[in-house]
């Protein structure tokens, strides 16, 4: 079966690059991406290409290239499933925030809703594909809700989770690792489904690339993908601390262990903590999976992987504090960076967060500059933690957005994203108009350190001794 016509529930940082990518490899499939925010779906339809909501590198191009010819972002969801042969659903699944599972499982409200959406509006056999990030066995409930409230068409479920790492979006899927489909392999119906994904992707991606698995396998291969790269940040992390208890340096040992092929040298970076919508989701979720079936080791073992992060990022706000001679109270410290890495806009779970929260309780005056993220995004994150008031936080926390403005008379810098253009400031010019002692402190450890020492900077990056 050759697909024609594509629907994609959900214009996020998912939706969006995946659908412009898959419209770019493939000219005759026609895409439409809907979302039930209409400022959302604006945002894609904004003529200026600077106004789009996720911003990603290249992600413009090739939304001006596509977009009007086979790309079109609506808010008509009824039509859009109803046009479409295959629907895609890429919707948030956030830690769910209430009642059983609170604070651990995946909130599963919005699948359900996409599930019964579909169901009542198609008349025509469609293939469903999972493209957001769900516990295992989720398809089985899915298939229930399509099977028992449709108008009797036939459903097949196909799980194809998303791997891109936001910064590298369109780069990772133009050039995936892998691309894991998973669906019902026993049957005939099951295997044409796997077959009409397979044959979408296999335009621009190389078949011996292209995974095909039982459904249960792919939806718990994204969890531990996830929980396997988030391991390895937090492995390095807690060697960060002993290194700076011993005298070692964390990039040393990165270096001399990840050149060992069985290690391999991929995300061994010591930071300030891993962020983004997915690591801490995803593990919390695969913890809250393995308690439900009784598996307390296993749950224990990877709920450590949060519990070092947390520490990381409380242990980078105390050094602060207990540098700046145990007192931040009235001081100015300026944040370089929000985003939860470089090359994004999304700032959800990004360790300068919870690091301006720690701060605050202590009375410090954070001053934030991030070249991507909005000032209205910073407040939104900072009072969606309820710590204090939004009078509170406004008067507390202020966003400039020039990065030399922003580090006056500072008493302390902290870099808590590693965009490439801090590398490249005067920071001579930043010392002189900075108090004195100037602190900086490096969470990325991308400064030349060595080079801010003879500036005059007092200096601590993470991991050195
Ligand atoms: N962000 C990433 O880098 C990434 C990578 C791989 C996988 N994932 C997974 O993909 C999924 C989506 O993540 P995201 O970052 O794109 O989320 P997002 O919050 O950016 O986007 C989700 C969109 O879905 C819309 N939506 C929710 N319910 C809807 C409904 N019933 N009908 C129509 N639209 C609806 C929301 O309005 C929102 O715009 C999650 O499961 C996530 O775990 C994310
Ligand atoms: O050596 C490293 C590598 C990463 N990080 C941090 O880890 C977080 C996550 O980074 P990254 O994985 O690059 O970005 P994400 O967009 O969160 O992508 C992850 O989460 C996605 C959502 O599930 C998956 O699709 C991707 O494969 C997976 O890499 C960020 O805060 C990074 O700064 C480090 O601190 N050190």
């Amino acid at each position: 079966m050759k697909i024609k016509n594509i629907c994609c529930i959900g214009a996020g940082y998912v939706g969006g690059p995946t659908m412009a990518v898959i419209a770019k490899q493939c000219p005759q499939i026609i895409i439409t991406v809907v979302d039930i925010n209409p400022e959302r779906i604006n945002a894609w339809n904004d003529k200026n290409l600077e106004n789009l909501p996720v911003f990603e590198p290249s992600l413009a191009e090739i939304v001006n290239k596509t977009r009007g010819e086979n790309l079109f972002f609506s808010t008509d969801i009824e039509r859009a499933i109803d046009e479409a042969e295959m629907i895609f659903i890429s919707v948030n699944t956030p830690t769910k925030t209430y009642g059983k599972g609170k604070g651990m499982a995946a909130d599963l409200k919005y699948i359900e809703l996409c599930a019964r959406q579909i169901a009542k509006v198609a008349k025509q056999d469609k293939i469903i594909v999972e493209k957001s990030t769900l516990p295992v066995r989720t398809a089985e409930a899915l298939k229930s809700i399509l099977d028992n409230t449709g108008n009797g068409v036939n459903f097949q479920i196909l799980s194809n989770p998303e791997f891109l790492a936001e910064g590298t979006a369109v780069q990772d899927l133009l050039n995936p690792d892998r691309v894991l489909i998973g669906g019902d392999v026993g049957s005939n119906d099951g295997n044409e489904a796997i077959d009409a994904l397979v044959d979408i992707y296999a335009n621009w991606v190389p078949k011996e690339r292209i995974l095909t698995t039982k459904v249960w396998s792919s939806e718990l291969s994204k969890l531990t993908a996830n929980a396997f790269l988030a391991q390895r940040v937090s492995s390095i992390n807690s060697i960060s601390e002993l290194c700076e208890k011993t005298g070692a340096d964390v990039n040393e040992v990165a270096k001399a262990i990840g050149m060992d092929s069985r290690i391999g040298p991929k995300f061994l970076n010591a930071s300030v903590g891993f962020g983004g919508s997915c690591f801490q989701k995803d593990i919390l979720n695969l913890v809250y999976i393995a308690k439900s079936y009784g598996l307390n080791e296993v749950a224990d073992y990877w709920e450590q992987v949060i519990l070092i992060n947390e520490h990381q990022k409380n242990r980078f706000s105390n050094k602060i504090v207990s540098t700046l001679y145990n007192t931040v109270s009235g001081k100015k410290i300026t944040f370089l960076g929000w985003a939860f890495k470089k090359d994004t806009n999304d700032t959800r779970e990004s360790a300068a967060i919870k690091v301006a929260n720690n701060l605050l309780n202590e009375q410090a005056l954070i001053s934030v500059y991030d070249p991507k993220v909005t000032e209205e995004r910073i407040y939104a994150d900072l009072d969606y933690l309820n710590s204090r008031s939004e009078e509170e936080n406004r008067a507390l926390l202020k966003v400039d957005n020039n990065p030399y403005e922003v580090c006056e008379n500072a008493h302390a810098i902290a870099v808590l994203t590693e965009w490439d253009e801090f590398k490249t400031y005067n920071w001579q010019q930043i010392y002189d108009d900075m108090q004195k002692p100037a602190f900086i402190f490096d969470g990325r450890g991308i400064l030349d350190m060595e080079y801010l020492k003879t500036i005059g900077f007092e200096c601590y990056t993470i991991g050195k001794g």
